[in-house]
């Protein structure tokens, strides 16, 4: 009866094994599409659609979805990013059993299609997995000794003092958030590679009317920039293209819908000029020599010192302090290169939130000023123990900052055996992200959670003794927690004190209100952040 059905539909006659072969790939078609759905049904969530999933969700709610959806559907429910299910998991306790109870079974980050693409960033710490991971995360974590982070002190204070001079130099507002990011970038870049980037000193900061992506995806394609400009642009376009939404290259796409398709398409569209495909490979390719020649340079290199990140990691290996087989040259490039990417963004983008705020809240300012300028002259530089012990209302600040505009608002993992997590058996290779925005933002923790108040993070008032302990995590949980934390609170304290010591931020009127954000590879302020400058003394007269 079926085939006379579709003899009426097909004019020339087909055979009954052509039928079925068309009958068999739709099956096939259906059960690749449904079957990771299937493996987690059981986990609530909305209603999803045909390959897109939930994706139409992101785009109207951006990244706020994820707490619009627990609202709805509780602390554990279902998100598909295309046809990819995620678990999604905004309670601070379930945060504790998946990345520390009950780390054993769930190790490792899932693989998102952006970076499949990309084996640079597959083989940093990030993305390594299991046995591969842990040895690279031990040896870097012991050349991240407190002694290491506090010599690095005055390489930090001598970027953060040249990015700033003058600031309050011209008449117009400054792009602040270009500013930080040069500066995050040129610090990074110092201590990982032991290279001076120079970006922070080279450009001016008024008068940019793009950001700095932008702004580097043009100077990409001028011919006879020099070598540390070019390294830069292509490490930016890199970046930035690294898109979790809609909007990347074709075989991203796919790899969010279709995620079979990804790699066939990306071997044609990546020779064919003009693609997105195409650019990303040649700038991923040149990123990638670039930092091969680095490596190979200063493992040549016998009078290499020990004080960047990169040269601490070649002596470990002379010295067969770690295996030569885990740390070869192109894990070393990729566990270097992540640091350039790791330290940036998150650190820059960090910094342009405390001022946006502050600027925003007078009392807040005055209350943190005093702190400041109580500490001492105004070159008197602080020791990493002073930054430590000597600031606690700085602390207050940028931790509620932090969780006002949180950089990294999901974390990603995968399970690696089948293990139970809030009531839900997950099978092995489930992908489990933490969402650490929504745990910012839940009243239960943070009463009033759209007030910006940094005394919420004193330990002596009562709404932090009652907090749970894994409510404010932006920088993780567990033994796969960020590993640059010490780092980047260290360079942004400095950063704020020097700042504010010299100047007051005001909002430029020339900025939308309020801000918006757009999610990348981490979160960040669509359009920048734009002050005007008031330099202290003149105040004071
Ligand atoms: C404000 C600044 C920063 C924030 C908010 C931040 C946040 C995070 C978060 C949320 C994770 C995932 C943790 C998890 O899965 O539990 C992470 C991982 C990581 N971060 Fe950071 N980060 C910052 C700065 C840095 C810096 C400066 C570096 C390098 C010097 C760095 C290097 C890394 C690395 C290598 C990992 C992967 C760790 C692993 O898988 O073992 N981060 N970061």
């Amino acid at each position: 009866m079926v085939f006379m059905d579709l003899e009426w539909l097909f004019p020339i006659p087909i055979s009954v094994s052509f039928a079925s072969t068309i009958l068999a790939l739709a099956g096939g078609w259906l059960i690749y599409l449904y079957e990771p759905y299937w493996r987690v049904r059981k986990v609530p969530g909305p209603p999803s659609l045909p390959l897109v999933g939930h994706l139409h969700l992101l785009a109207k709610h951006g990244p706020d979805v994820f707490s619009v959806l627990a609202k709805q559907y509780g602390p554990i429910y279902r998100f598909h990013m295309g046809r990819q299910p995620l678990i999604i998991v905004a309670d601070a306790e379930l945060c504790k059993e998946v990345g520390i109870k009950k780390f054993k079974d769930i190790p490792n980050r899932s693989t998102p299609s952006p970076i499949k693409a990309s084996p640079l960033h597959q083989k940093g710490l990030f993305f390594s997995r299991d046995s591969q991971w842990s040895t690279m995360r031990n040896t870097i974590l012991s050349v991240y000794q407190p002694s290491h982070l506090s010599r690095l002190v005055p390489t930090m204070q001598s970027f953060i003092e040249s990015a700033t001079q003058n600031l309050d130099s011209q008449k117009e507002d400054i792009f602040f958030s270009n500013l930080s990011l040069k500066l995050a970038t040129d610090v990074i870049g110092q201590a990982a590679f032991g290279v001076n980037f120079g970006l922070s000193q080279s450009h001016s900061v008024h008068n940019e009317s793009k950001n700095v992506a932008t702004d580097n995806k043009d100077l990409m394609n001028a011919s006879g920039s020099n070598e540390v400009t070019d390294f830069i642009n292509q490490h930016i376009y890199s970046t930035t293209q690294l898109k979790m939404d809609l909007s990347g290259s074709f075989s991203i796409i796919l790899g969010l819908l279709v995620p079979i398709l990804q790699e066939p398409f990306r071997q044609i569209l990546k020779r064919i000029p003009g693609t997105m495909d195409w650019k990303i490979e040649r700038t991923n390719e040149k990123l990638g020599g670039r930092l091969d020649e680095i490596v190979e340079k200063r493992t040549k290199d016998r009078t290499r010192s020990s004080k960047d990140f990169l040269s601490l990691i070649l002596n470990a290996r002379e010295s067969k302090a770690v295996s030569e087989n885990v740390f070869t040259p192109e894990y070393i490039s990729a566990v270097t290169y992540e640091h350039l990417l790791a330290g940036s963004a998150t650190t820059s983008f960090t910094l342009s939130s405390v001022v946006y705020l502050v600027a925003a809240h007078p009392e807040v300012e005055k209350k943190m000023l005093e702190e400041i300028d109580g500490y001492g002259s105004l070159d008197q530089i602080p020791t990493s123990q002073d930054l430590h012990d000597k600031f606690p209302y700085l602390d207050q600040v940028i931790k509620e900052a932090m969780r006002f505009y949180i950089v990294s608002p999901l974390v990603a993992r995968e399970t690696s055996n089948e293990v139970e997590i809030g009531g839900y058996l997950l099978p092995k290779g489930t992908w489990v992200w933490l969402a650490l925005g929504v745990l910012a933002k839940d009243h239960k923790n943070f009463p009033e959670p759209e007030k910006f108040k940094p005394e919420r993070f004193d330990p002596n008032c009562e709404e932090m003794k009652q907090r749970h302990p894994y409510a404010f995590i932006p920088f993780g949980i567990g033994p796969r927690a960020c590993i640059g934390q010490k780092f980047s609170m260290q360079e942004i304290k400095l950063s704020l004190i020097h700042l504010y010591k010299k100047y007051l931020f005001r909002h430029s009127a020339d900025m939308e209100s309020p801000l918006e954000l757009e999610y990348g590879i981490v979160l960040n302020f669509k359009h920048g952040v734009k002050f005007s400058v008031i330099k202290r003394t003149e105040m004071s007269c």
